[in-house]
Parts: C-alpha cells; structure tokens; sequence
C-alpha cells in the first residue's frame, strides 16, 4: 500500500485526508506538517488512522513515504518541491501557480529526470485539460474568465497596489485583465486554474485571464475558451465553493482526491 505524507492541513489537505481514512483512497497516510501546528492537530483528531504530525516540511519526505501531496501555498512548493524529488519521493502539487516561476519549472522537471520520480498536477478547479493537451500544438488562443464572490478575492496581493475596493462592488465587475503568468503572481490562491490551462496549452505569457467579482454569485465559475486549427473549444465550470475556503473550489478537492486514488490504485486508467 502506498505511503503518503500531507504538506497543508487547510480546505484541501483536509478532506484528502478524510478521504485516505475512509478507505475511499487505497493509500496510508502516514506524516502530515502545516505551518500551523494547531491546524495540524485538529486534521490528525478527525482521523481513525493517526499520521505523525512532523515538525517541519522537510522532514515529511525524509520518512519512507511514496509520495507527498501538498495543498498549502505557492511558497511552501518553492521551497520543499526539490528536497522531495532528491529523496526519491513522487510529488503531486495543488499550488500549480508555483510552476509558472520558469527556474522551479527547469529545476523540478530536471529533478524528475534524475531521481526518476513523477510531479503530479490534478485538473484542480476546471476541466477540459485532456482537449486542451491534445490540441497544444495547433492552439492559437487560449483566454480563461473566472468569476468569484468579491469575499474569495480578499487578501490577495493584487489588492496591495489597486484602487479597487472589494467591499465597494454592487454588480459584476472586471478587476484585472492580463496574462496567466501575471495573474498567478498578483492572485495567488485564486488563479491555480490559469498556471494548469498554461502548462498544458501554450504557455503563461499567452494565455489570457479575466477575473471577475460577483457581489451575487455564490460559484467559483471558470469559462475557457480555446482556438485553433483543429476547431475550437469552450468550457464552463461552475464549481460550488468549499465550506471551509471560500476561494477553493468543491472541484479541486474532488480532482486532489481522484489523482491520489489513481496513483495508490491498479487500476483500468479513462482519458489521456
Ligand atoms: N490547482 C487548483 O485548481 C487549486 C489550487 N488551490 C491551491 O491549493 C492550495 C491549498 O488550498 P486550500 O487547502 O484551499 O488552502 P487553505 O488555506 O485552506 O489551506 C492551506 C494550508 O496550508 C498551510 N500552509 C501554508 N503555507 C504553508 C507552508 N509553507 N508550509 C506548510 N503549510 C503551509 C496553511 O496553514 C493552511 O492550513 C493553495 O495554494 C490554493 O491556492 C486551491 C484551489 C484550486
Ligand atoms: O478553486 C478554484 O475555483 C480555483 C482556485 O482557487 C485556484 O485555481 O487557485
């Protein structure tokens, strides 16, 4: 059985968790770390099967684990992603944006050819990336809207330098218009979905993002359109958000739980 270490106790390492101890992912949880410790201890007290709560992120992977999934921040990839890889553990990544950084990507793909070890991304918040990967070389646009309540835009760090008071907002308005490798910097916790749309079509400088706050919506929704040669396609997503993280979307957590249960399973694997 597949050994998993946790890094991020929040919204999403939460109900991975939840779902390794219900059976519904064939795997053992086996060490967790969050920054907060607190929050740590309050994941591993809703758990049947206790993991060890380990007393910094680098030492999850120095335990005999297959893999550690992290669902914590941008920051904690940048910082751990490597020592992972180089202890000759598989790696899966919520924090996608992290990959838009071009030295983490060299670095991290790099390591994966060395110490033969996989980074795994799940689709996260959309869907869609199957057609979007398959097409790569014939795309010739790619734009992604994503409206959210102006509540699950707080405290990103776009809001530092803008005008724009969310509070203030009555009706649906755009708030930034630009790249995805832009988008992913000023919106950290927001816009993972534009760094997947980029990695898997043509790339953080070409792919468009709009972002929206809705004073009336209670979705987290994402609109993809993609064009090229081989046709076109849309998407729309509209994800409910998680009780816990507003900003997080049901989607993600369910798309974190389903990568996870593939790589712990032997099983018939559906899509590309
Ligand atoms: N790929 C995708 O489609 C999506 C990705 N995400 C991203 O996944 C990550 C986790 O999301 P949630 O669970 O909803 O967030 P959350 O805020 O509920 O939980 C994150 C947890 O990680 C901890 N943490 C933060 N930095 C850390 C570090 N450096 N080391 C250890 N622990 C650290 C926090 O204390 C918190 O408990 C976020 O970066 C979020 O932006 C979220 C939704 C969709
Ligand atoms: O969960 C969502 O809808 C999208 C999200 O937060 C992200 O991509 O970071």
């Amino acid at each position: 059985m597949k050994k998993i270490g946790l890094l991020g106790c929040g919204a999403i390492g939460t109900q991975i968790a939840l779902a390794i101890d219900s059976g519904k992912i064939p795997g053992m949880l086996t060490h967790v770390y969050d920054v907060s410790k607190e929050t740590a201890i309050e994941l591993v007290s809703k758990l049947n099967s206790k993991p060890e709560i380990v007393e910094n992120s680098h030492l999850l992977s120095s335990h005999s684990v297959n893999i550690i999934v992290e669902a914590a921040s941008q920051d904690a990839v940048k910082d751990v992603g490597l020592s992972v890889l180089q202890n000759k553990r598989d790696l899966m990544i919520m924090s996608v944006g992290a990959l838009l950084d071009e030295s983490i990507y060299a670095i991290l793909s790099d390591a994966c050819n060395h110490f033969k070890k996989t980074i795994y991304l799940p689709s996260g918040a959309i869907a869609g990336l199957d057609g979007i990967k398959s097409v790569k070389d014939e795309l010739e646009s790619v734009s992604i809207t994503t409206t959210k309540h102006p509540h699950s835009l707080k405290g990103a760090k776009f809001f530092e330098t803008s005008q724009i008071d969310l509070d203030a907002i009555c009706s649906p308005t755009t708030i930034f218009e630009g790249t995805a490798k832009q988008a992913v910097s000023l919106f950290p916790a927001n816009i993972n979905v534009a760094a997947l749309l980029s990695l898997s079509g043509i790339g953080s400088e070409k792919t468009i993002v709009k972002i929206i706050a809705d004073p009336d919506t209670d979705k987290n929704t994402h609109h993809i359109e993609a064009e090229g040669k081989f046709g076109k396609m849309n998407f729309t997503i509209e994800n409910f958000p998680d009780s816990n993280n507003p900003k997080t979307s049901r989607l993600a957590i369910l798309s974190a739980i389903e990568t996870l249960r593939k790589y712990c399973s032997d099983d018939i694997q559906i899509g590309t």
